[in-house]
């Protein structure tokens, strides 16, 4: 298996460029992250050059957090804040060579959210085909992100055929579909074709892969078995040392 050290959640106490540096001496094949923006890119690019390690993602910005927004762009008449995040993400994106972009729709529900989501999206697509960076959607379970505009895998397959664009593909977290929806097995073999990107921590307490109700031993083994060779996104919060929970490492 190979895997990538999101680091939105591990190393999240060194700076990006050093975080990356640690994903790397641990053995990590890729890193990614949420939100890099405080960083400049060329200290990023330099940080990936240096360790050769690719970087699989990072998130548009969420908007106005201390006001409680958590993406924008299901968020009907914040359309220009929500591609001028798009914008920021791809243009980011490619200052970095990241390969994809989750574009993050925020709190908001209803046919005109849907119609928001749907037109942003079109819009991340046109701007990101021409740079081969993938744009990713991720349903958030209700727990962490109550009232969040996309929830379910489902609902995620019906906007990524609404699109119809081939840049769109799922983000398949699995801690979240085994909270909403369960049923992972047939889940991943069914949108294998959709899925962009699989990240991972156990449930319900978003921890290492080790513990909790969902057998990783069995869930990469049925991800290795549909032929999935790409990196798969450790996206858990250590409870100590990044380095003390990497046990799991060299058992998968
Ligand atoms: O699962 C998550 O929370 C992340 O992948 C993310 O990007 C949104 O916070
Ligand atoms: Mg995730």
């Amino acid at each position: 298996m190979k895997f990538s050290a999101n680091l939105g959640f591990l190393w999240n106490e060194l700076t990006l460029p050093d975080a990356i540096r640690a994903a790397k001496l641990a053995g990590f094949d890729a890193v990614e992250c949420h939100w890099p923006y405080d960083v400049p890119a060329a200290e990023i690019r330099a940080a990936l050059d240096e360790t050769g390690l690719p970087m699989l993602g990072l998130n548009t910005r969420r908007g106005d957090v201390a006001a409680g927004d958590n993406g924008l762009s299901a968020l009907t008449g914040r359309e220009v804040e929500a591609r001028a995040a798009i914008s920021e993400a791809l243009d980011y994106a490619r200052a970095t060579k990241t390969r994809a972009v989750h574009v993050m729709a925020g709190f908001a529900s209803g046919p005109e959210a849907h119609a928001s989501f749907i037109a942003n999206l079109r819009f991340a697509c046109a701007e990101a085909e021409a740079h081969g960076i993938t744009i990713l959607i991720e349903p958030l379970n209700h727990h962490d992100a109550p009232g969040y505009f996309l929830q379910t895998t489902e609902q995620a397959q019906d906007i990524i055929s609404e699109v119809n664009h081939p840049a769109l593909r799922l983000m398949f977290d699995c801690y979240h579909v085994q909270i909403m929806e369960g049923d992972l097995t047939r889940r991943l073999q069914n949108l294998l074709g959709l899925i962009g990107h699989i990240q991972f921590a156990s449930v319900p307490d978003r921890g290492a892969p080790d513990h909790g109700e969902v057998d990783y031993h069995a869930i990469f083994a049925t991800i290795t078995r549909l032929g999935y060779d790409r990196p798969l996104g450790a996206e858990y919060k250590p409870a100590g040392k990044t380095e003390d929970s990497l046990s799991w490492f060299s058992v998968f």
